[in-house]
């Protein structure tokens, strides 16, 4: 069958989108797979499809470029993008994903995604903490992370016995500055580094508000700068909003 996509990147944090209103996508992991493939297919570190919803504006079905599904934070702006472009929405949308149903709009140009609260922020030791934003998210802090092998030494927390239950975890390596976090991510699912991981980032700035870091948090990707926005009250974080810009590269068709 003809397949027609659009790409889009969220902070270099790279994306497929297709309108499957029709639900004619079949959800095959080998064909995602191939898609996503850097050489060999379209390449990126996920897909996604949009469908109706029978009450909210739209459903977002994301997966990571092996077929396996979590919530994804970048990819969320990305779909509302996307729905704007199909006109399935406007400046705001409420929409079900991976883990629930959440809200979303633009300002100036800018996507903001709510993420659901969270209460536990497990600090492991002095330097490593772990925080579920939707994604589980492992975080080590540290003062150059420009010079750390993040493949490396994130594939190996990512395949630690504590995470197997989940099915591992992503890896966040997050060097406090004074005006926010420079952050680098191996995702889980992409099994590598990428630009960018919003829900990873998320993750960071709660940990940069438990360590006094005002509201919002800027947190400095590879990719470019996302904006994390929170309260804190009767010890949970609520509010939480991650903001970034989200764009189209290009569109196409292929075979599959
Ligand atoms: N890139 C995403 C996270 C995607 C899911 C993740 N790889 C996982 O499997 O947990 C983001 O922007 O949040």
């Amino acid at each position: 069958m003809k397949l027609n996509f659009t790409k889009y990147q969220g902070t270099g944090n790279d994306f497929i989108l297709v309108d499957d209103r029709e639900q004619s996508f079949p959800q095959d992991i080998s064909i995602i797979k191939n898609l996503c493939d850097r050489r060999f297919g379209i390449g990126a570190d996920g897909l996604i499809l949009i469908q109706d919803h029978p009450e909210l504006d739209y459903r977002m079905i994301y997966f990571n470029s092996d077929g396996s599904q979590s919530l994804c934070g970048n990819g969320s702006r990305c779909g509302f993008a996307f729905a704007q472009s199909l006109n399935i929405t406007r400046e705001h949308a409420t929409f079900e994903t991976t883990d629930g149903i959440h809200k979303i709009k633009s300002e100036n140009g800018i996507i903001h995604f709510q993420l659901f609260d969270v209460s536990e922020v497990n600090q492991l030791n002095d330097q490593e903490w772990f925080v579920n934003t939707g994604s589980p998210h492992h975080i080590v802090l540290n003062e150059d992370v420009a010079a750390l092998d993040i493949v490396s030494n994130g594939r190996q927390i990512r395949n630690l016995p504590e995470y197997s239950g989940q099915n591992g975890t992503n890896v966040n390596f997050a060097q406090l500055l004074q005006n926010g976090v420079k952050l680098r991510t191996y995702e889980r699912g992409v099994e590598d580094e990428t630009l960018s991981c919003g829900t990873g980032a998320t993750a960071v700035g709660i940990v940069a508000g438990k360590l006094g870091y005002k509201s919002p948090v800027s947190i400095q990707t590879k990719g470019g700068e996302l904006s994390v926005s929170f309260k804190y009250e009767n010890e949970k974080f609520i509010e939480i909003w991650l903001a970034g810009p989200a764009e189209k590269v290009f569109e196409g068709s292929v075979t599959i």
